[in-house]
């Protein structure tokens, strides 16, 4: 690969089910695209911007609130459609690499399949919402719930506190979507983080094959 193919800009995100260890990884490929010459600019979703992280802090921290579930997932999507205006839009417009702790796909697959709202909707809204930015690479760090859960702790927020049954459905909904959202690698995330780490830079390295052609 040679330099120019290598230094690509990408928008790459991570997902998962809570605790599948997105954010150990998405520091380590920090590194090494660095290294490769990327500009990366980091970001979470939802969150990164000022309205969004105060969607975040009331999604996820306000426990006293009862949100409905279609409240719920348009709160994601006002916090993306900003992230995506503010955020990675213009990060990509200049050249950089984004690299994003969720996307899109975690609203299809926690509201939609965890939750009931029907797919459709969860997925038109979200075209609107990220008005044609879409990540070049997901990267899904699959594992069963019950390895995930005890990393958590104690102190869960709004969205773990819905327990391990619902995580289940996430992580099914997650393998389902993998089938059809466009350009998601799944990593076995049981394994060590090096292993791991590995296996993404090689998703990566493939990816930037395809888009070099
Ligand atoms: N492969 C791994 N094996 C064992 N422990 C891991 C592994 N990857 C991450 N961890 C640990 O699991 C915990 C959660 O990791 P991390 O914060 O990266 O996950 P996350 O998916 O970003 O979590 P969250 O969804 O809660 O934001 C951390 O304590 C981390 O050190
Ligand atoms: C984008 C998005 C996220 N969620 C859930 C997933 C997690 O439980 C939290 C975010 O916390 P993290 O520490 O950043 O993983 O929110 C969701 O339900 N729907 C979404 O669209």
């Amino acid at each position: 690969m040679t330099n120019t193919q290598s230094a690509r800009p990408l928008f790459i995100s991570f997902d998962g089910i809570d605790g599948a260890g997105k954010s150990t990884q998405r520091d380590l490929l920090t590194q090494w695209l660095t290294d490769m010459g990327h500009e990366v600019v980091l970001c979470r979703d939802p969150g990164t911007t000022e309205a969004g992280e105060r969607i975040r802090d009331l999604l996820l921290h306000r426990k006293e609130l009862e949100l409905h579930p279609r409240t719920e997932m348009l709160l994601y999507m006002a916090a993306r459609a900003q992230l995506v205006d503010d955020v990675i839009r213009p990060a990509i417009a200049s050249g950089k690499t984004v690299l994003c702790d969720r996307f899109l796909l975690a609203n299809i697959a926690y509201q939609g399949h965890a939750s009931g709202i029907d797919l459709e909707d969860v997925r038109s809204v979200g075209k609107f919402t990220v008005d044609h930015v879409m990540p070049d690479l997901t990267i899904l760090l699959d594992l069963p719930e019950d390895v995930a859960f005890p990393r958590l702790g104690k102190n869960l927020d709004r969205m773990e506190a819905k327990g391990v049954a619902f995580m289940h459905r996430v992580r099914e909904g997650f393998l389902k979507e993998a089938e059809v959202y466009p350009h998601v690698a799944v990593i076995d995330a049981t394994q060590d983080i090096e292993t791991i780490q590995s296996a993404i830079r090689g998703a990566v390295s493939k990816r930037l094959e395809e888009l070099a052609k």
